[in-house]
């Protein structure tokens, strides 16, 4: 079989897929004129990757392909109604990162709201030469509220350690309820307004769809308290970034801790990585040694068993299977 692997697969993972089929790894090239790409996706059964962006165009170049196999839980950049008219199977890595990135959003409320970015630059550019006063002071996360908008599996994992280790207060704003995760961390179910006006952290953990497609921009910036702290762990696009900078430069709220941007890699020009009250991370939820490996062989694993004419574990368009 041909495979071709995008962006980001674990080294041992390609190894062991390169001993068994020709597989051609690419990263950092123009996936609309790269020729060395466009020739072997006209001839991949399979594809392997994160984030490549899958189109019609891209789609009309690979008229053997059975399966994409994403490496990470996020689909937005699969049209899966289109992979499915097309009879190609789409697959993505749930529950390998849940931890993982819900560690990382609460290193991300601490960091924003202990600013520790901050100080730590403070610190290694030789300013601290006295006891710091009340210029340096954070603000406590501890028993404090926090408003998590999509209680899936990542935002159960974030009340889970919020509740248990911060004793903070959860609300949460979801499709649907969740009674489970109510009654273990006495978590609150909120309309999205009456979350944002409760808050003090309000995080964003939703997948990028058509519903959550800058779901939070000036009004909602505007229900959330001044000294609100702002969480986006979730996608870019969730978010109307111009409104978030907008939110921030007028104090609309005191800060934001973010993983992910409309445009990544982020523009050197962009305002937010020139605020102090601003934590940018470089989309990296979901990057430990072990959580990338998880992630890489469970996508292998649902590619080779696409490939083999068997049901991938994390089919993401079912209807695919059911009319072979
Ligand atoms: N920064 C990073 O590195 C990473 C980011 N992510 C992002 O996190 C997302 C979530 O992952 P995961 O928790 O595994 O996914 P899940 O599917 O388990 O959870 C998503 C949750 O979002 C809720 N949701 C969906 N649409 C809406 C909406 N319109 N309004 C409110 N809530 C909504 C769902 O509600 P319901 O249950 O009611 O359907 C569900 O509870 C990924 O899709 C990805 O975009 C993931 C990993 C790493
Ligand atoms: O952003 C990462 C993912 O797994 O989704």
């Amino acid at each position: 079989m041909k495979i071709l692997a995008y962006q980001r697969v674990e080294t041992p993972v390609l190894t062991q897929l390169k001993e068994q089929h020709d597989v051609r790894f690419f990263k950092n090239i123009d996936t609309n004129s790269d020729p060395a790409f466009l020739d072997f996706l006209s001839q991949a059964d399979g594809i392997i990757g994160l984030d490549l962006p899958v189109n019609q165009t891209l789609l009309n170049c690979a008229p053997r392909l059975k399966i994409i196999s994403n490496v990470s839980v996020g689909f937005n950049n699969l049209p899966i109604e289109e992979l499915s008219r097309r009879q190609i199977m789409a697959t993505n890595t749930p529950g390998v990162l849940t931890d993982t990135v819900a560690d990382m959003v609460m290193g991300l409320i601490i960091s924003t709201a202990r600013r520790l970015p901050e100080l730590d630059r403070f610190v290694k550019d030789g300013n601290w030469e006295e006891s710091l006063d009340s210029t340096y002071y954070g603000t406590d996360v501890h028993h404090k509220t926090l408003g998590i908008i999509g209680m899936g599996r990542i935002g159960t994992a974030i009340a889970q350690r919020a509740h248990a280790g911060f004793h903070m207060d959860i609300v949460y704003h979801s499709r649907t309820r969740k009674p489970e995760v109510e009654q273990k961390f006495q978590a609150t179910y909120a309309s999205l307004d009456e979350l944002l006006a409760v808050s003090d952290f309000v995080c964003l953990i939703t997948p990028l769809t058509k519903e959550t497609e800058y779901m939070i921009g000036r009004r909602e910036f505007k229900l959330m308290k001044k000294s609100a702290f702002f969480i986006n762990a979730s996608r870019g696009k969730t978010v109307v970034e111009q409104d978030l900078i907008a939110a921030l430069q007028n104090n609309t709220i005191a800060g934001a801790g973010l993983d992910v941007y409309e445009q990544e890699p982020i523009d050197p020009s962009n305002p937010l990585l020139r605020m102090d009250n601003v934590v940018t991370l470089p989309h990296i939820g979901s990057s430990t040694y072990e959580t990338e490996l998880a992630m890489s062989q469970l996508a292998a694993e649902n590619l080779l068993a696409g490939l083999s004419g068997k049901r991938p574990k994390n089919l993401l368009n079912p209807e695919v299977w059911e009319r072979k």
